[in-house]
C-alpha cells in the first residue's frame, strides 16, 4: 500500500505556520528571553514556545509517534519568570483560520502541561517506527542577529525521511528572488514579501508556499538549478565559522573553478534556498572531531533538496543516516548539490580533506 502522508503533511505545515506566528513576535521584540544551555549555545522564549506549540499539535494528532526535539524543559522548571513568559505567548498564539486551528486540536492546558509537552521531545529516535524530529528555531544565533532562521519538522519512518517541512519567516516568498542572507540590522523590517514554507513528501517532489497566518495556499513545485558551468555557481554556507570549516571550503571552491564568494546564511534556510534554485551548493565541513550533527538540523532539508532534484551526502559520500539516534553519528559533514554535479563536488571535497 502506498502511504501518501497527506494528513501528516497538512498537520506539520499548519503546526509550523502557527509556531512561526510566535517566533515572529519574539523576533521583533528586543527582549527575547535568551538563556545559555549547558553546551553554551543560546535558547530563547521563541525556541521553547515554538517547541511547545508544535509538539502539542503532534500529540493531539499522532499520539503514538515518537518525537526527537532539540529543547527540554529542565531550565524552565527552575525559572518561573521565564516559563510564565513562554506560557503567555503559547496561550495567545492561534492561527487566523479557525478551521485550521481546529485541525491542530488539543492545546496546552496549563504551565505544567506545557513543560510536559516540551519534554515529549526526548525520544532517543532510532531505526524503528515513526519518529518526528523537530528544531523549533534552527539557527538561534541567526534569529538573535536578525538573520535567517527556520522552524524545522520532519517525519522519519524506520529511519528514512518521509515528510519534511521548513518554515523560513525571513526568506523572500518569491522563489526567484536573489539569496537573502539578512533582513537588515534593525530587526524592524516590514514582513511584507517574506516568509515561506518549503515542504516535501517522499516521491512527491518539493514545494514552496507563503508562510502567512491564514489558510494554507496551494504549493508551487520547486527544483534545483542545473549547474552547467561551475564558474557561475556559488556555495551557500554557515555564517558561524565554528559550524563549518571555511578555509577548506575556500580551497574547494577554488579547485572547482567557483569564483563567486560564498553566500553565508544561518539555519536550514540554506537547504530551502538551494532547493528552489536561489543558490547552488550547500557545504558543511566538519570543524571538530567531537561535534556530532543533530538529526533535527538536517532531516527536513535533506528530503526537500533530494525531492527538488538534488543529492545530499556527507563528505564520505554516504547518505545522511537518520536512524542512528538523536545525532548523525555515522556521518561527517554535509554536501548538498544538484544531482548532476554532486559527484564532481564530492570528488574535490575528498581531495582537499585528504580523504582519497
Ligand atoms: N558546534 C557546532 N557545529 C555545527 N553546528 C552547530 C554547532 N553548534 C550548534 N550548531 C547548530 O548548527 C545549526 C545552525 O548552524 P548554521 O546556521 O551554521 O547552519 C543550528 O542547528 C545550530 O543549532 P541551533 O538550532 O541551536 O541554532
Ligand atoms: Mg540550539
Ligand atoms: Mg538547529
Ligand atoms: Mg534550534
Amino acid at each position: 500500500m502506498t502511504t501518501l502522508y497527506t494528513r501528516e503533511l497538512e498537520i506539520a505545515q499548519l503546526a509550523v505556520q502557527r509556531a512561526a506566528i510566535l517566533t515572529k513576535r519574539v523576533f521583533h521584540e528586543k527582549a527575547k528571553g535568551t538563556v545559555s544551555k549547558d553546551d553554551k549555545s543560546p535558547v530563547t522564549i521563541g525556541d521553547f514556545g515554538a517547541q511547545a506549540l508544535i509538539i502539542a499539535a503532534l500529540r493531539a494528532n499522532f499520539p503514538h509517534d515518537a518525537i526527537v526535539a532539540e529543547e527540554e524543559a529542565a531550565q524552565l522548571r527552575e525559572d518561573a519568570g521565564l516559563r510564565e513568559l513562554i506560557w503567555g505567548l503559547v496561550q495567545e498564539t492561534r492561527l487566523e483560520d479557525v478551521g485550521a486551528e481546529g485541525l491542530l486540536g488539543g492545546g496546552v492546558k496549563d504551565v505544567e502541561d506545557m513543560l510536559e509537552v516540551i519534554d515529549l521531545g526526548r525520544s532517543e529516535g532510532g531505526r524503528r517506527g515513526r519518529v518526528w524530529t523537530l528544531d523549533p528555531i534552527d539557527g538561534t544565533k541567526g534569529f538573535l542577529r536578525g538573520g535567517q532562521y527556520a522552524l524545522a519538522l520532519a517525519l522519519l519512518e524506520d529511519g528514512d525521511v518521509k515528510v519534511g517541512v521548513l518554515g523560513c519567516p525571513n526568506l523572500p516568498v518569491d522563489d526567484a528572488a536573489p539569496l537573502a542572507a539578512d533582513i537588515g540590522s534593525d530587526h524592524q523590517t516590514d514582513d511584507e514579501g517574506r516568509g515561506v514554507i518549503f515542504s516535501a513528501v517522499v516521491g512527491q517532489g518539493a514545494t514552496s508556499r507563503p508562510l502567512g497566518t491564514g489558510a494554507l495556499t496551494e504549493g508551487k513545485k520547486i527544483s534545483m538549478k542545473t549547474v552547467t558551468d561551475m564558474a557561475s555557481a556559488s556555495f551557500c554556507e554557515s555564517v558561524e565559522a565554528g559550524h563549518s570549516n571555511q578555509s577548506e571550503s575556500a580551497q574547494i571552491a577554488q579547485r572547482l573553478g567557483i569564483t563567486k564568494p560564498s553566500v553565508r546564511m544561518d539555519s536550514q534556510a540554506k537547504y530551502g534556498s538551494i532547493a528552489r534554485g536561489a543558490g547552488d551548493i550547500y557545504l558543511r565541513l566538519p570543524t571538530s572531531k567531537t561535534y556530532q550533527e543533530k538529526i533535527w538540523d538536517h532531516a527536513g532539508g535533506d528530503l526537500i533538496v533530494r525531492e527538488a532534484g538534488g543529492q545530499v551526502t556527507d563528505t564520505k559520500g554516504q547518505r545522511l543516516d537518520f536512524g542512528v539516534g538523536r545525532t548523525l553519528a555515522s556521518n561527517s559533514g554535509v554536501i548538498a548539490a544538484p544531482a548532476g554535479v554532486h559527484g564532481q563536488v564530492l570528488e574535490v571535497v575528498q581531495q582537499v580533506l585528504g580523504l582519497k
